[in-house]
């Protein structure tokens, strides 16, 4: 993040816009590298009443496409405490059981639908890559600068063994590998939870949409760019303070939510989180000048009148 320099700016204007770059979402990026988050999924979903209460689970099934459970009485906040306190699974090729073989299975049942056996989202998502025509992983190694893959023989010094065995039951040869089996099947880098090849495709559509984008919100370009005190007000916005504004009563966070409690990362009261000043944005229509001062504040009259 650092080194592409994709980190925000603590102060002023970020001015590497790069007008050649496209900042489209490659068919990679959405159809195989980013469902790399499936993997990360915990079958069960944590509740918490309170940060002490007992945590209560549910199965991941019974919450896709209900969000009815919400709108009970401190379900909102409970949802919240929970997910704020769950680590994420192994990024790895193996997945929880209610995305690969119960995926909206008692959705179905909650339409008043006959029974169905619920989906699996791996084959959704293998098969959405074959159907969008993305090239073997082979392929993408070598895209990313890696050095030509000859055999399954090659796939060992960047693949445990347990999964090369199962690569080698089911795939004829490595040039047939999908990009989302190949990739999920990478040890991690050290200190990530990605492998190289994920790494390289899922860095390379962050960096477009960073370096491509005429309207990043740190543009210094104008007319877009925002006045150095709505950015200094925008960079007090943090994801703890979005949740405490906008869950029914919680009163305690850990400042950074992605990460988890402890030294350094205690709960603070939701009252003590920065927030924006929104007064930064606030129009003086003095300066709006239709023809002089006096002529502006009668149009206006005339229009609220
Ligand atoms: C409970 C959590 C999730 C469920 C049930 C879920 C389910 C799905 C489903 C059903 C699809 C469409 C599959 C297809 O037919 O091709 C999909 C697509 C996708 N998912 Fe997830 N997903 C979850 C979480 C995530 C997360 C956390 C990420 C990434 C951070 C992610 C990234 C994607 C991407 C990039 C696509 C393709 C979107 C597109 O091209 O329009 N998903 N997901």
């Amino acid at each position: 993040m650092r080194k592409l320099d994709l980190q925000p700016l603590r102060k002023g204007y970020w001015q590497k816009y790069n007008s050649s770059l496209s900042p489209n979402i490659a068919n990679n990026f959405a159809s195989a590298s980013f469902r790399f988050a499936h993997s990360i999924i915990p079958g069960l979903m944590k509740l918490l009443a309170g940060r002490n209460a007992t945590p209560e689970f549910v199965q991941m099934r019974k919450m896709l496409f209900n969000p009815f459970e919400l709108y009970q009485k401190g379900r909102l906040d409970e949802t919240l405490r929970g997910a704020m306190g769950t680590s994420i699974q192994a990024s790895d090729p193996y997945f929880t059981d209610e995305l690969k073989s119960h995926m909206f299975e008692d959705s179905v049942e909650r339409m008043k639908q006959p029974k169905l056996c619920g989906l699996d989202l791996v084959s959704l998502n293998i098969q959405r890559g074959r159907d969008h025509g993305l090239p073997g992983y082979v392929f993408w190694r070598e895209y990313c600068g890696f050095k030509r893959l000859a055999d399954f023989e090659d796939l060992r010094q960047f693949m445990n063994e347990d999964v090369l065995v199962n690569i080698k039951a089911i795939y004829r040869q490595v040039e047939d590998i999908d990009l989302y089996t190949g990739a999920l099947s990478e040890v991690p880098l050290e200190g990530s939870i990605l492998g190289p090849t994920l790494t390289c495709l899922i860095s390379d559509q962050f960096v477009r949409l960073k370096y491509g984008d005429r309207f990043w919100y740190e543009t210094d370009q104008h007319p877009v760019a925002f006045s150095t005190e709505q950015l200094r007000q925008i960079r007090k916005t943090s994801l703890a303070n979005i949740i405490c504004d906008n869950a029914d009563n919680l009163d305690v966070i850990q400042p950074k939510v992605m990460e988890k409690l402890g030294k350094g990362n205690k709960y603070v009261n939701c009252s003590e989180i920065e927030r924006p000043n929104l007064s930064a944005w606030k129009d003086d229509l003095n300066h709006v000048k239709l023809f002089d001062d006096k002529t502006n504040v009668r149009v206006l009259n005339l229009v609220v009148g």
